[in-house]
């Protein structure tokens, strides 16, 4: 093969490589490239590893399957996710993470905020509102289905759930963006002893952990974000 026609060859294939965005997504990771995602396998790995949480694996399974089948999505989608300390909220994040990406936790499209590591200075609320905000902003601008995951929120400043508040919402789109395809997962201990008590309710009365209702637990959620400035439920 001569050198002029295989540097032609290579250059074509590049090119159509680089603009057919389906091939170039078979060997790099895509936004597009998880527009839908496998309830059943969802589900499989919900039910393997996920333990003791029947409420939370089906609020989750039918939301986030539900929401990603959704080509035009009115808002985007918001989960909060209340316990104690290791009971499984960043456990699942991950599992919801990595069935929409392949790349999980590690994904370009999956960004981890912790308050106390990444907002630990109260003087620098006005700062860290600013840089969220554009954050927020840009990645969503890069990729629609963006994931954000908030951990310790019951220790995140009231001003900084002020500035994420907006994206959450029936917006078509804020300045341009739209977020109805973004997910905002939020973690938090807040309520966890409300939680407990009604369980603690429940056994104490003989009844089976997976009688619990998701009813019962509403309840006694809605009571503790009421007493909580630092929640998204409010
Ligand atoms: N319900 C569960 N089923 C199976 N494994 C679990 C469960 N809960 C916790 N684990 C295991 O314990 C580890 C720690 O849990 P995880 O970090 O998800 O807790 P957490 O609720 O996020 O706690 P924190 O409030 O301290 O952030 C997990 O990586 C997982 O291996």
């Amino acid at each position: 093969v001569e050198p002029i026609s295989l540097g032609l060859a290579l250059a074509g294939v590049l090119t159509g490589y680089i603009s057919y965005p389906r091939l170039y997504c078979l060997f790099a990771e895509c936004c597009s490239q998880k527009q839908s995602l496998s309830r059943d396998a969802l589900q499989k790995d919900l039910d393997s590893k996920l333990f003791g949480q029947h409420l939370a694996k089906k609020v989750i399974l039918n939301a986030v399957s539900g929401f990603i089948s959704n080509p035009k999505p009115k808002k985007p989608l918001t989960l909060s996710l209340h316990g104690w300390t290791g009971t499984g909220k960043n456990f699942v994040s991950k599992i919801i993470a990595e069935n929409i990406y392949e790349g999980g936790l590690n994904s370009d499209y999956v960004h981890l905020f912790v308050a106390t590591l990444h907002f630990p200075h109260v003087s620098n609320i006005t700062l860290y509102k600013d840089q969220l905000q554009s954050w927020i902003r840009g990645n969503v601008s890069a990729c629609a289905r963006s994931i954000f995951i908030f951990d310790e929120m019951d220790k995140m400043h009231a001003g900084l759930i002020d500035a994420i508040k907006p994206y959450l919402d029936y917006y078509d789109n804020l300045d341009g963006v739209s977020y109805q395809k973004a997910i905002f997962v939020f973690l938090s201990n807040a309520g966890a002893e409300r939680i407990t008590d009604v369980a603690l309710d429940f056994w104490r009365s003989g009844k089976q952990r997976e009688e619990i209702k998701l009813r019962d637990m509403e309840h006694a959620l809605s009571v503790s974000a009421f007493n909580n400035k630092n929640t998204v439920l409010q």
